[in-house]
């Protein structure tokens, strides 16, 4: 029979809850992706295949309203196939080679066959027709194995990090098999449509493919590549939130009380800075701690009145880079709060740990300035949280120019997280600034971020895929 419409991602959107007395239940997990496409699998038969996060397990998740395909993997292949040529590879290559990727052939191989693995459960949960939506880099070879193995499908993919130029993407050993796998879809989908012209310019020079001139835009003038005998469009397509769902979760009355205990809790400072972000080595969590140094060592800001809260989910703990970054993070912390804090209040407050929802938007009600300082971001939806839970134009936003929020949120405190100066300047600008100015550009970032949501960017995805 199989489903009218499959996502097929590296991760299943299912949390496992197990009992005192050993029983096992399953919840939808609250992510964006499962969030946006709700109301889709509540029309149609829907499936999901992917991975439920654990190595070496049988685990095979029911959840309401989503038919759940488990992709198992072993050991040996979440090392080789996700921290290695995923995370040790394409993840560093693409996000303009912030550390060294690494090309290991051992690697690549489990990478085909774990692929292949997903692209026959897909074509096992689809039913005759059915629209298929390949998600991220972790996934690129399926579009194609998935069209040889049921040419009748309707096949999208989209890649939720950067796709990088010729000069970087050409460095891939196995360059022409990602584009070839890639181009197994119908359609082909970028945050931004730099990544878009960057796929465009690959093929031509990479594969001699034959594609359109004309600059594509957003959600709109896709691109076009003729391979073999078919075209395949390639389009710009920014990921949002659920904007109201949290500008409403964020005005709820909890949330406000919860907003007020941190501010008190932290001494009420003049001032409440904050960082939230997976511990990655894209993030820039070291430009922005650094930055608070120089401007303590300045006298620009005063470590008295000042707190910066951040808040880093650990990731890729496997992986060597994730681990030196902690290092230095941790390090720079002890130190700045070593120099300018007493022990009764030291300025920077560091959890490594995954914050549940709710706490999260209470963090993001209480911040006068949210700190998003990445040296390269797919997109970044903490910026757009933060914004969401800002009703009243309170808060500001220092915005690193290398995410993609930046493309539509220029009016946010905009810096170079590679220029010190831009850096230290903007931070400077959002807290001191009047609030006058603060709340001009509150005003334009919550128009933007209010009127294009996650639901939008799903639906102009879909309806491009499926439209004859
Ligand atoms: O699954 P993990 O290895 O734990 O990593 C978490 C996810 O990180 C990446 O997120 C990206 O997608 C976001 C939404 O499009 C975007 O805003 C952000 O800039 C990207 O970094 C990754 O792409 C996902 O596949 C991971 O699940
Ligand atoms: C640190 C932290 C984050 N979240 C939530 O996770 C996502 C992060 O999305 P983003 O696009 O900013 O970046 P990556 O996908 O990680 O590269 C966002 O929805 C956060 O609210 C969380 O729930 N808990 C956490 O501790």
């Amino acid at each position: 029979m199989g489903a009218d419409f499959v996502v097929v991602a590296n991760r299943l959107p299912v949390n496992k809850q197990v009992a005192a007395d050993g029983t096992v239940t399953w919840t939808r997990a609250p992510g964006g992706l499962v969030t946006a496409l709700a109301p889709i699998f509540d029309s149609q038969p829907g499936a999901w295949v992917g991975w439920t996060g654990s190595a070496d397990s049988s685990d095979d998740p029911h959840v309401d309203g989503i038919d759940i395909h488990a992709v198992p993997l072993s050991a040996r292949e979440v090392e080789d196939y996700y921290e290695g040529f995923a995370n040790s590879t394409l993840w560093p290559l693409y996000h303009d080679v912030l550390v060294k990727p690494e090309y290991r052939a051992d690697w690549w191989d489990v990478y085909v066959e774990v692929n292949r693995r997903f692209a026959e459960a897909a074509s096992a949960a689809a039913a005759p027709g059915a629209a298929v939506w390949v998600q991220d880099y972790q996934l690129q070879l399926v579009p194609a194995m998935l069209r040889e193995l049921r040419p009748d499908l309707k096949i999208g993919f989209f890649l939720h990090i950067p796709f990088p130029p010729f000069e970087l993407f050409s460095q891939l050993p196995w360059r022409r098999e990602i584009l070839e796998g890639l181009l197994g879809a119908d359609l082909i989908g970028f945050h931004l449509p730099g990544g878009a012209q960057n796929f465009l310019t690959l093929s031509r020079r990479l594969l001699g493919a034959e594609t359109s001139d004309a600059p594509v835009g957003v959600r709109s003038d896709f691109g076009t590549v003729r391979f073999g005998d078919r075209t395949v469009r390639v389009g710009a397509f920014p990921i949002s939130i659920d904007s109201a769902g949290v500008a409403e979760q964020a005005a709820a009355a909890p949330v406000i009380q919860r907003a007020e205990e941190i501010r008190e809790q932290l001494g009420n400072p003049k001032t409440l800075l904050l960082g939230v972000d997976r511990l990655d080595y894209t993030k820039g969590i070291d430009v922005r701690i650094q930055s608070l140094e120089r401007l303590f060592a300045d006298g620009r800001l005063d470590p008295a009145d000042t707190v910066l809260v951040q808040l880093a989910s650990p990731s890729r703990e496997n992986v060597e880079s994730y681990a030196v970054l902690r290092d230095t993070v941790e390090r720079t912390v002890a130190h700045i709060n070593g120099t300018y804090g007493t022990v009764a209040s030291p300025p920077v407050r560091y959890l490594l740990q995954p914050v549940p929802r709710d706490e999260l938007l209470a963090y993001f009600v209480a911040a006068d300035v949210a700190l998003v300082t990445p040296l390269r971001d797919g997109m970044n939806l903490v910026t757009k949280e933060y914004i969401a839970s800002h009703p009243d134009l309170d808060g500001a936003l220092v915005l690193s120019e290398f995410t993609g929020a930046a493309m539509e949120l220029d009016a946010a405190y905009v810096m170079n997280p590679y220029d010190p100066a831009s850096t230290d300047d903007a931070v400077i600008a959002a807290v001191t600034d009047d609030d006058a100015e603060r709340r001009r550009r509150m005003a334009i970032l919550r128009d933007q971020v209010m009127n294009n949501d996650v639901d939008q960017w799903a639906r102009s995805f879909l309806d491009t895929l499926t439209e004859e």
